[in-house]
């Protein structure tokens, strides 16, 4: 298949953006171009979590890992997680079968029900370069897939659909497992919010794509811009060794040395308030790579939609409560009028010097 039919127009949709902007360095920060730093996260063994036996010692240390990583970092990986490296490769090869079919298949998704309306690219909202993501995705939500292979479904499709609800059903059960230590290690003992709140079916998957981007330096646009996610949190599997994610840590831009062996996790929004403030979400991004595509798949942890995300310490609310869904539609509303997400400083109980930060950088 020539990758011209499979790709979606990025180059035209750069170029007109290009033109847009006055200067074609506009809107971009000058510290992009400085070489990052490579590191590595903690790693963390989760095999004392899933064995039988009376280890309690090595289980508690586990947990407080877990949280100490979640408080320090925002972001980590673990291993022996429990995910069979079957499962994981298998959703790889679908995954990467899909994002071959040509472009106009993608974007009109006839051949596959669950997909509708689920393919992206690019940016659409972007006013500038900065905005822009040089990805395809499809971002897919889990109700419409949780069950459907017990069903004697037919198609091409079929294994794809297969593949995702294999990972979905032992990506939710790591997420819960980790929400609920989380949970555990700020003093909610016996919380049943997590298992009550977010279902196999509120859950969000999405497959990510990064063509190459040959034109210019890299560091010249993302391939997925800088963001924080809004979900509890998200894991994260990365299907190959391209590097490419990089992430905030103590207030400046560090790349993510990949670990085969392990799946990344990250703290999203929600549990960034729900603990308020105690775990980070934290800010990451994807740079592109001028020679070879990056392949992968995000796992986000999500309630219902009229979960009512609130302060869960006993200390002063450092945000105000919000739902779910009122928290997605501001995100949708930001975008829309901004190009960009705001995220948790929209919900700061004092935001006024926030807002204004905010507003003045876009
Ligand atoms: O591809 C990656 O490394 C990160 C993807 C990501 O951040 C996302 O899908 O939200
Ligand atoms: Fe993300």
């Amino acid at each position: 298949m020539d990758s011209a039919s499979t790709n979606p127009p990025f180059h035209k949709a750069f170029k007109t953006l290009m033109e847009k902007t006055q200067r074609e360095r506009e809107g971009f920060d000058e510290t992009e171009l400085v070489e990052i730093e490579e590191c590595e996260l903690p790693v963390i063994d989760l095999s004392p979590l899933f064995e039988e036996n009376d280890d309690e010692v090595a289980r508690e240390e586990c947990k407080s890992e877990i949280a100490r990583a979640s408080k320090e970092w925002g972001v980590f990986h673990v291993v022996k997680h429990g995910i069979s490296s079957e499962v994981l490769n298998g959703l790889r090869i679908e995954q990467e079968k899909v994002f071959k079919l040509p472009f106009d298949v993608k974007k009109n998704n006839n051949d596959f029900n669950f997909f509708a309306g689920s393919y992206r690219w690019g940016s659409p909202t972007a006013t500038n370069i900065k905005q822009f993501s040089w990805s395809e995705a499809f971002h897919i939500p889990l109700a419409d897939i949780m069950g459907s292979t017990t069903s004697t479904t037919t198609g091409p499709n079929n294994t794809l659909t297969y593949r995702i609800e294999q990972f979905a059903w032992d990506a939710y059960n790591l997420a819960q497992t980790l929400a609920d230590i989380l949970a555990e290690k700020i003093g909610e003992q016996n919380s049943k919010f997590f298992r009550e709140n977010c279902l196999p079916t509120t859950c969000y998957l999405r497959m990510n794509r990064y063509p190459p981007f040959p034109m210019a330096s890299p560091s010249q646009v993302h391939g997925l811009i800088p963001h924080t996610d809004s979900c509890f949190l998200t894991i994260l599997l990365l299907q190959d060794q391209v590097r490419g994610l990089q992430l905030v840590k103590d207030g400046k831009w560090i790349a993510v040395k990949p670990n085969p062996h392990a799946l990344t996790i990250n703290i999203g929004d929600l549990f960034q308030a729900w603990s308020n403030g105690v775990y980070k979400s934290v800010e990451h991004r994807v740079v592109t790579n001028p020679e070879f595509e990056r392949f992968s798949t995000a796992y986000f942890f999500c309630p219902f939609n009229e979960t009512v995300i609130e302060n869960c310490s006993k200390q002063p609310s450092v945000y105000r409560r919000f739902s779910y869904q009122e928290y997605r539609q501001q995100v949708r509303d930001d975008v829309q009028k901004f190009g960009t997400k705001i995220g948790l400083p929209n919900f700061l109980l004092h935001n006024t010097w926030c807002r204004t930060s905010v507003k003045e950088n876009i």
